[in-house]
């Protein structure tokens, strides 16, 4: 599903307006019968409740007015708030407020501050808060009245129904833009936008309804959005169907680098979640010394010593045995749990250089990248990059709430830069190409923030390419897979699952989606 930005649903409204001649007026009604089709359901009955309709001047506030008209149609009993004065609305909302000025219904201009009370009030006693303040023509930072109409849709603690977007949240990044209404529905139109998904607007959106508003599908679906939010439908599409007659040559060889002293369990949980996403035959190469404990800990996957450091990570003589590996591997995933030594980062950087197989570059890996992103050109294949916020952070120079507060802007510019695929790992995991495509996940829930659920989603990515994936589509499909993963093993208990909870629940995962 396309999620759009504020600039391309203005584009979309119109060309559906000017090009197709759609009266504005009528998708305005569509919009507002659609507020109306969710409010029958989550205040049911509609007949005798109080609502409150806070209205801003512009088209967002027009909606307002079509939902007035029709809940008094239905019975309910209708006080609408105008942030502002009658004389500033126009067009479409004009001429929605002029019809229920006609019948009748109150519509309170806030001007002095008598009026501030009478909206407390209405609060106070409503069942109902419809915010139809600011919708995408929200521009800028809240403050002075629209701050304080805000804080008291907050405080009366009643249902709030947003009409397209939050007022407050921004549509493009989900950035709360100095404050925002807390909703507990969301009701928006045409296509979703991406602030909705991202936190931490989608804490403010409450659960989501997109509602067709009789813009043809045509127009959305030219206007070559690169926002995308992933479905089940196209990760079951994207999955591989497995042959009845398979055998494990058949699904792919994964090599794993990973681990150094007292890292060991980062290497086995990337290697487990590669053999929980399908993956037919798994290496884990790591420093001679853990080996012990990693035949302990991993009783399907194949283990290859490598030479180490003084201090136990991988040393600059394990490249060329890395290299071989990675000849003989149809993907090689690559940094859980190394450390940070200096020579191990080279010897990484080394690896990365002169790789011939498809790569998932996760943790230090990624720290050994910091200031050798150029390196990066040298890969064969598109890299998979899955940076938490804090290793992003290293990496461009930036702050990680920095990186939290534009996610998609942010993994867009490192992928087109880089020349690879970024996995911008958190809440609202982002993945990003060198195209400007983006993907927005939504599985997952915040059980996930525990340790190994990162090396976890390399295991899953890199599993899904040694099955014949795409890198592209084994990092959207990983994504996805590995956050439903965690709210299967979440069904379980959401604080305190592990990683390894996760990787078990993979399987379930996978079933979930393509029944196999
Ligand atoms: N014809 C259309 O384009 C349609 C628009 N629709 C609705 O109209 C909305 C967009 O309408 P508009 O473009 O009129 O814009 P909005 O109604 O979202 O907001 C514009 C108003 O907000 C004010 N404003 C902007 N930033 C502010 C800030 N920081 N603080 C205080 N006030 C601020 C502006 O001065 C203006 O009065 C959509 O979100 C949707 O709800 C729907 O009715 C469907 C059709
Ligand atoms: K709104």
């Amino acid at each position: 599903m396309k999620a759009a930005t504020a600039n391309e649903m203005r584009e979309i409204d119109r060309i559906a307006i000017n090009d197709y001649g759609i009266p504005g007026a009528v998708l305005m009604e569509n919009a507002g019968v659609a507020v109306v089709r969710r409010l029958e359901v989550v205040v049911e009955p509609l007949i005798d409740r109080k609502f409150c309709i806070l209205a801003g001047k512009g088209n967002n506030g027009g909606d307002g007015y079509v939902i007035a008209r029709h809940l008094v149609n239905q019975g309910a009993k209708v006080k609408v708030f105008l942030l502002g004065e009658k004389t500033a609305v126009s067009g479409d909302a004009r001429i929605n407020l002029d019809i229920i000025d006609r019948m009748g219904i109150d519509v309170i201009e806030i001007i002095n501050e008598r009026d501030w009370d009478k909206v407390k009030l209405a609060a106070t006693f409503a069942d109902c808060l419809v915010d139809a303040l600011l919708g995408t023509g929200f521009r800028g930072e809240i403050s002075g009245d629209m701050a304080r109409i805000i804080d008291i849709i907050n405080a009366a603690g009643k249902l709030v129904v947003a009409v397209d977007i939050p007022s407050g949240v921004d549509a493009d990044t989900g950035r709360i833009c100095g404050t925002a209404v807390q909703a507990a529905h969301t009701v928006t139109f045409g296509s979703p936008k991406p602030g909705l998904f991202l936190y931490p607007g989608a804490e403010y959106t409450g659960e989501l309804t997109v509602a067709d508003i009789g813009i043809p599908t045509a127009v959305i679906a030219r206007q070559n959005i690169k926002q995308n939010v992933i479905m089940a439908s196209a990760v079951r599409d994207i999955l591989p169907c497995r042959s009845p007659a398979a055998h494990k040559g058949m699904n792919g060889r994964l090599a794993v680098v990973a681990g150094s002293r007292g890292l060991s369990g980062a290497a086995a949980m990337t290697a487990e979640g590669a053999l929980r996403a399908g993956a037919g035959l798994v290496t884990l190469a790591a420093p001679a010394s853990l080996q012990d404990i990693l035949a302990v800990k991993l009783t399907e996957v194949m283990t290859k010593p490598l030479p180490e450091t003084a201090t136990g990570g991988i040393s600059q003589e394990a490249v060329p045995d890395i290299a071989g590996l990675s000849a003989a591997s149809d993907v090689l995933a690559i940094g859980p749990g190394l450390g940070r030594h200096e020579e191990t980062a080279a010897a990484v950087r080394a690896v990365i250089a002169a790789a011939d197989c498809p790569l998932v570059i996760d943790a230090d890996a990624l720290n050994a990248l910091v200031g050798y992103t150029d390196i990066l050109s040298e890969c064969n294949a598109l890299p998979v990059l899955t940076p938490h916020p804090g290793e992003m952070a290293r990496l461009t120079g930036l702050s990680s709430q920095a990186v939290n507060a534009d996610r998609i802007n942010i993994a867009r510019q490192a992928a087109a830069e880089w020349g690879s695929i970024v996995v911008l790992k958190g809440a609202r995991t982002v993945v990003a190409f060198p195209d400007g495509e983006v993907y927005i996940n939504t599985t997952g829930n915040a059980g996930m923030a525990t340790g190994g659920t990162g090396d976890a989603l390399t295991g899953i990515i890199a599993g899904l390419i040694a099955q014949g994936l795409s890198s592209h589509d084994a990092a959207v499909a990983g994504v996805y897979i590995h956050g439903l993963a965690g709210d299967v093993a979440a069904q379980a208990g959401m604080v305190g699952m592990t990683a390894t909870d996760l990787i078990k629940a993979v399987p379930a995962a996978l079933y979930g989606i393509k029944s196999y």
